[in-house]
């Protein structure tokens, strides 16, 4: 069962180039939909800036990448869960759907957390090279 009736895909994906153009399609929705992607992203954008600016070593920028994609697949499976907790109860109140909500969000707070740690363990140290 390939396609549903107005050439909408329900099925599997036949080859890599359109698994690849579906993957690229939720990359664009998280950009899109999600403001805290964004936001993350933002801020990792302007943590490779400063890496680049303070010449990190390769040790550090393993780390600090590390540390921006964690946040950023936090970010993308707090976005999951919330689409499908919406999509089951949609505006109806159920514990299980805020249970499995906020534990979504406590994913990426941690991940937040790490970058946070990584960020001033990386970012001191070459601040001080620089002066
Ligand atoms: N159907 C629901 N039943 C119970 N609680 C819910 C439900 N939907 C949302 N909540 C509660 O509201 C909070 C916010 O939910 P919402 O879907 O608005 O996420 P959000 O704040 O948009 O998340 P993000 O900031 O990551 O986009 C959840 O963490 C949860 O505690």
């Amino acid at each position: 069962m390939p396609m549903a009736s107005s050439d909408k895909q329900t099925g599997k994906n036949r080859a890599f180039k359109q698994s690849l153009g579906h993957a690229w399609d939720g990359l664009r929705a998280l950009f899109h939909y999600e403001r805290n992607f964004r936001k993350h992203l933002a801020v990792g954008s302007l943590a490779i800036i400063a890496g680049l600016i303070l010449r990190l070593t390769l040790n550090e920028w393993l780390w600090l990448v590390l540390a921006i994609f964690l946040v950023l697949i936090a970010e993308t499976l707090n976005t999951i869960v919330e689409a499908v907790v919406d999509l089951v109860v949609g505006q109806t109140y159920h514990d299980l759907a805020k249970r499995a909500k906020d534990v979504a969000a406590g994913g990426v707070l941690m991940a937040a957390i790490f970058a946070v740690i990584v960020g001033a363990l990386v970012m001191l140290p070459a601040l001080g090279r620089w002066f």
